[in-house]
């Protein structure tokens, strides 16, 4: 399971006393996830959610603690960092930055159907909404410059077919870099997929792991979600689903034609994205009990991309 670190009881039990919640009543890893260590913990004040912080730098989690606030002051379900009675946000456990959120109610759902996507849709609209008016800067550390790092890096262990994919959607980033960055832009999640989505019944009930948020071009995200929440394990497009999270979305925030016109070479560049990530991790985890999460699905995906089928295209382009 994908707790990298464990922690006893005693530690923890230091480290929650400072929030004033009562007596630490159980804890326990959660399996799921990939990046952190997370625990659900049990306190007599309330269910609570701790994640030690694995990968990134330090200074990066004043962002995650800023813009968690901005969403939940503007009435998203997100995981918040819970402060200490004397105001502080970001602890330290086992050598690690640590955060306590609250446990959002609900369930993550296997199979997405087309209700599920208009409200991932909708989602999505209010935190841009939320935040493009003052975004708060943080460039992806798996932005393009990323891509195009490790792109060729990761090509040299592929097979042909596989490596000239890659090789075409690379080439396709160069080209399009200077057009890309002039999309409207916002505060992005930047990994809202299915297992970072909950529904209670068929309300939405919460949002979590922010770990890969960023700002950028708002349509990046939406692509990111449209890959995990719409696609038949082929890869190709469920249409239904496609224009169940595109309408929800663009009822709150309509397109622009550059965005419209962007859409299926963004759909591409959300593979590289994870395609690569998942070549790294699988890489870097081998042999180890940690989820890894299937590098090929997204080969499949971009080659799926290569064309979009009439009519998947941005339903509402001004
Ligand atoms: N605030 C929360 N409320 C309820 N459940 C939560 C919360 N935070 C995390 N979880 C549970 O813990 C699991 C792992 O959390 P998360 O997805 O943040 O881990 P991660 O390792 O950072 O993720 P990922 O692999 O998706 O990048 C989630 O799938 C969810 O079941
Ligand atoms: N959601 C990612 C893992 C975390 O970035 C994936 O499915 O590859």
């Amino acid at each position: 399971m994908s707790v990298f670190t464990p922690l006893e009881r005693h530690e923890l039990e230091a480290f929650l006393a400072p929030y004033g919640l009562g007596r630490l009543l159980e804890f326990e890893g959660i399996a799921a996830g990939t990046e952190n260590s997370n625990f659900f913990v049990s306190l007599e004040r309330g269910e609570y959610v701790l994640t030690l912080i694995e990968r990134g730098p330090r200074e990066d989690l004043g962002f995650f603690i800023a813009l968690l606030d901005v969403l939940q002051q503007a009435g998203l379900p997100v995981p918040y960092a819970v402060r200490t009675a004397d105001g502080q946000a970001l602890g330290e456990l086992a050598g690690l930055p640590a955060l306590l959120q609250p446990r959002l109610p609900g369930r993550h759902v296997a199979q997405p159907n087309p209700h599920h996507c208009h409200a991932v849709g909708e989602l999505l609209a209010r935190l841009h909404l939320a935040t493009r008016g003052e975004m708060i800067e943080r460039p992806s550390d798996r932005g393009l410059d990323w891509m195009l790092a490790e792109g060729p890096l990761q090509a040299l262990r592929l097979d042909d077919d596989s490596r000239q994919l890659l090789k075409t959607a690379l080439a396709e980033i160069v080209q399009l870099r200077p057009r890309l960055a002039h999309l409207p832009q916002a505060n992005l999640h930047g990994d809202l997929f299915h297992d970072n989505v909950l529904f209670d019944g068929n309300r939405l009930s919460g949002v979590i792991d922010f770990y890969n948020a960023c700002s950028g071009p708002m349509l990046y995200d939406l692509a990111i979600a449209a890959n995990d929440w719409c696609a038949e394990p082929g890869g190709q497009f469920d249409a239904q689903r496609l224009h169940a999270l595109l309408g929800g979305y663009a009822a709150l925030r309509p397109f622009s034609a550059a965005e419209a016109e962007l859409w299926p070479a963004m759909l591409r560049i959300a593979c590289v994205r994870f395609w690569l990530s998942r070549l790294i991790a699988a890489e870097t985890f081998a042999g180890q009990d940690v989820l890894i999460k299937n590098p090929d699905e997204y080969r499949r995906l971009l080659a799926a991309r290569q064309t979009l089928d009439a009519g998947l295209g941005l339903p509402f382009a001004l």
